[in-house]
């Protein structure tokens, strides 16, 4: 009896809250931003992409500010020691990092955090308090993530094949029980989105519902 009306308080509890951060991670190639894109484009004001910064150069398209904040060693390193960072890792030659104020400007909107991280990314959140569902993307194969990256035309032979190593590490280091909440298989990108769609429902409508309230 008491354990049913605990059950049903821990319910409406959970409930109650916000609706959660979302993760999305996975090898260089896999689909993420291609995902993100159309989630971005669909709701636009339910979800909120946190604009990591980088060092790496932009690429041809890509904006400063929007797509990520380009900066250079020195900056973000300078930033890092002042404590301004949730978490950061070094990726194919290149550092990246989440910072407090590209969460903290998303949460401001009320809208839902998306994050595009690499798996160093995922264990670093989850020794904070951010609480995310941690999506992981996943090419069908390995010959497949390597003819997306060569189509995509924006990587030299050198860092497509750091992204290829990193990319047979991510999805070793992904199989950890329990570290992702979901795999995503982005074969076909239609089926994918629908699968990616279906799981944040639940906090799509709660982002939804505290938007009218
Ligand atoms: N840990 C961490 N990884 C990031 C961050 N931003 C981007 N990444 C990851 O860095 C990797 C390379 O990103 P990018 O250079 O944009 O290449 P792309 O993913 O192939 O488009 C990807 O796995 C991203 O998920 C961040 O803030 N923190
Ligand atoms: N399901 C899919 N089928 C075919 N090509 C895809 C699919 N999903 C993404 N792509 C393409 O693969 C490339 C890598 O996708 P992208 O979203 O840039 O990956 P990531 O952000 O994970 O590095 C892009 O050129 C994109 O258009």
């Amino acid at each position: 009896m008491i354990g049913q009306r605990l059950r049903g308080a821990i319910a409406r509890a959970a409930a109650m809250q916000g609706p959660r951060p979302v993760v999305l991670s996975g090898p260089s190639g896999a689909g993420k931003s291609t995902l993100l894109k159309k989630l971005l484009k669909d709701y636009e004001n339910v979800f909120g992409f946190s604009v990591s910064h980088t060092t790496r150069q932009p690429r041809p398209g890509e904006v400063n500010g929007r797509d990520y904040h380009f900066v250079t060693r020195e900056e973000m390193q300078k930033e890092i020691d002042a404590g301004e960072f949730i978490e950061h890792a070094e990726f194919s030659g290149n550092m990246y990092g989440t910072s407090k104020g590209a969460v903290q400007a998303v949460q401001a909107q009320n809208q839902i955090c998306v994050l595009d991280i690499d798996i160093q990314g995922v264990k670093n959140i989850k020794k904070t308090d951010l609480n995310p569902i941690y999506i992981s993307v996943q090419p069908p194969s390995i010959d497949i993530l390597e003819k997306r990256l060569r189509d995509r035309k924006t990587e030299t032979e050198e860092s497509l094949m750091k992204r290829l190593t990193a990319a047979h590490i991510d999805l070793e280091l992904s199989k950890e029980p329990g570290l992702f909440d979901l795999v995503i298989i982005n074969d076909d990108l239609e089926k994918a989105y629908s699968e990616l769609k279906e799981t944040l429902q639940e906090e799509i409508k709660k982002a939804q519902e505290s938007r009218k309230s």
